[in-house]
């Protein structure tokens, strides 16, 4: 941990010795307007995360333990930036409600920190409503542990989304007799492929289709060290946008 200005953002890593988080240890560590306060990993207290005066706290830990983090942070009023998987709605009902109670305190909850995800997952969006049939493939590194990927789940979330409000019915599809799986799952009525292959780090297709023509919108991470500006630039802004945030998109500017 650096010496830093007194008026350094004070943050706090959980996950600290994961591949996401020893990622983020660097880049906070790095970042000339932050202080890391305090790096927890697995069993380590909480309490460690109010002792070292942090204002901000990064979650970048599993599905089971994200949830309590979090809340931890809110009821102590440390803003809190959230790039584990696992934040269903009902989720995300409970931690508006308790947000209520926090007026100033914010929280983003990032499906995918990399602008080019990010991107690509409103482009799809965006797009969506002018063609037939609409899948998504996400392929990942196999030790990933939950599936669909959030990041494909939430692209399938904005696709139905949009589709919905425009009116456009459901990808055809005349499949009567499968083998279990075999058309992925259905988030939101939009099939999901997952793909866990040795080498992958994170990468998604959307596919659109229409009669005679296909789009497909692709964006690739080669390395962890892509989600860092969007970790960064979470931080940065989380405190300027209190109550609770979902998609990195809410502090881009995309211009649609
Ligand atoms: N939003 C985004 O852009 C990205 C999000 N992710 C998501 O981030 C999460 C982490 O991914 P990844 O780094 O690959 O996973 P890892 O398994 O490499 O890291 C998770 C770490 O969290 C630790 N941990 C578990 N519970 C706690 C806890 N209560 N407090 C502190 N640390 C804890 C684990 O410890 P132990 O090893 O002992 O179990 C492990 O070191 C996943 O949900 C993943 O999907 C990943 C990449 C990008
Ligand atoms: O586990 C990962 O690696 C990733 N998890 C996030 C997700 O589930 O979408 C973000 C990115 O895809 C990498």
């Amino acid at each position: 941990m650096t010496e830093q200005h007194s008026e350094a953002k004070r943050v706090a890593i959980l996950g600290a010795n994961g591949r996401m988080g020893a990622e983020a240890v660097k880049a906070v560590e790095a970042a000339p307007d932050m202080e890391l306060v305090a790096a927890l990993g697995r069993g380590d207290s909480l309490d460690q995360v109010t002792a070292a005066g942090a204002q901000y706290l990064v979650d970048l830990t599993v599905p089971e333990s994200t949830e309590a983090n979090v809340r931890f942070a809110v009821e102590n009023d440390i803003h809190a930036v959230v790039g584990t998987t696992g934040w269903d709605a009902g989720r995300l009902a409970a931690l508006e409600a308790l947000l209520a109670g926090h007026p100033e305190t914010g929280v983003l909850i990032a499906p995918n920190f990399a602008v080019g995800s990010v991107l690509a997952s409103a482009f799809a969006a965006k797009a969506s409503k002018y063609f037939e049939s609409v899948e998504i493939i996400e392929l990942h590194h196999p030790d990933k542990v939950d599936a669909p990927s959030g990041t494909a789940v939430r692209t399938a979330q904005l696709i139905a989304a949009e589709r919905g409000a425009a009116g456009v019915p459901a990808s055809p599809d005349a499949t009567t007799s499968e083998l279990d799986g075999a058309r992925g799952c259905d988030v939101d009525g939009v099939r999901v492929h997952s793909v866990r292959l040795r080498g992958l780090v994170a990468h998604q297709e959307v596919l659109l289709g229409s009669a005679g023509e296909q789009l497909t919108l692709r964006h690739d991470s080669f390395d962890r060290a892509s989600f860092m500006p969007g970790v960064l630039l979470g931080v940065r802004n989380v405190a300027a946008h209190p109550g609770l945030t979902v998609g990195l998109d809410g502090y881009l500017d995309l211009g649609f």
